[in-house]
């Protein structure tokens, strides 16, 4: 007899943790958070539990083991205890079963960009793919034709907007949250409009640049600040943003 099975991704960030449940919704909480707090079982799964035979989980995470375990434990511990399966995947395997032609050079890769470039590597070749990872830092992967072919880190939006405030005397803080409010409102020229600026055009200047490098016929934001990057480009049919690709990539791979 076929088991009914429900499935979990649970991709476990630098900040936050995503929880995707069986590609149906995806949860995003705060690490600290999920540490310092218990998961109730009703918020994870709003009753549907009862329903389900086996329950799948697949996890990755860039923190360190110990982190991992206890972050991926709080979650775990709020499922039924019966019928729980976790695969804890790493980025060699992920680089490995991607397919991809020059892997073994990338297996340092933080598992949430092995994701994606599993997830690029699985659609049909010709021209290159890029995906960008909007989360704690900004990343860059693009893949042609079975290869990584370029690859970026620098810092994300809050880390550039706090590091900005904590390390200057006068820069004020900027949260990522207020930026469009803020842009709305702001003089021409302000301090603040001067932050945005330049934060938001060292992520939108890379991203054109690399449509023009590559002419890929897909572009795809990932991570929490997905969304907001893509408002600063106006009707661009090739990028598109979703923020929970990395933990619907996690179930796929189940
Ligand atoms: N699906 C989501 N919905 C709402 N907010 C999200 C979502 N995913 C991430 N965020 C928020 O976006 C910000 C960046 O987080 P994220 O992309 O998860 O970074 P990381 O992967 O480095 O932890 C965080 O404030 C996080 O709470
Ligand atoms: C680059 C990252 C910090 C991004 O992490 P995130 O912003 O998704 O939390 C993470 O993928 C990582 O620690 N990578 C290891 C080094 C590498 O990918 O080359």
């Amino acid at each position: 007899m076929k088991l009914n099975n429900y499935k979990i991704g649970i991709d476990i960030g630098n900040s936050s943790t995503k929880i995707n449940l069986n590609l149906e919704k995806t949860l995003a909480i705060n690490n600290d958070q999920l540490l310092t707090n218990e998961i109730s079982p009703d918020k994870l799964l709003k009753g549907q539990l009862q329903t389900y035979d086996e329950f799948l989980v697949s996890i990755s995470s860039v923190n360190d083991e110990q982190k991992t375990k206890e972050i991926s434990q709080k979650i775990i511990n709020a499922l039924p205890s019966a019928n729980v399966k976790t695969t804890l995947w790493d980025s060699k395997t992920i680089l490995e079963i991607s397919g991809l032609v020059n892997a073994s050079q990338l297996y340092h890769f933080g598992t949430d960009r092995a994701l994606r470039i599993y997830y690029l590597n699985k659609l049909e070749r010709g021209s290159a793919k890029i995906s960008c990872g909007c989360g704690s830092a900004f990343t860059v992967e693009v893949v042609q034709n079975g290869y990584l072919i370029e690859s970026c880190i620098l810092p994300g939006l809050t880390m550039q907007l706090e590091s900005l405030h904590q390390k200057t005397a006068k820069l004020p803080l900027i949260l990522a949250e207020q930026i469009l409010d803020e842009l709305a409102s702001t003089a021409l020229f302000s301090t603040n409009y001067s932050i945005i600026n330049g934060v938001i055009k060292s992520y939108t200047a890379i991203i054109e640049r690399l449509l023009l490098e590559y002419k890929p016929n897909q572009l795809i934001l990932s991570g929490g600040y997905a969304p907001l990057l893509k408002s600063f480009f106006a009707n661009n049919r090739l990028i598109s943003a979703t923020r929970s690709l990395e933990s619907e990539v996690l179930i796929q791979l189940l």
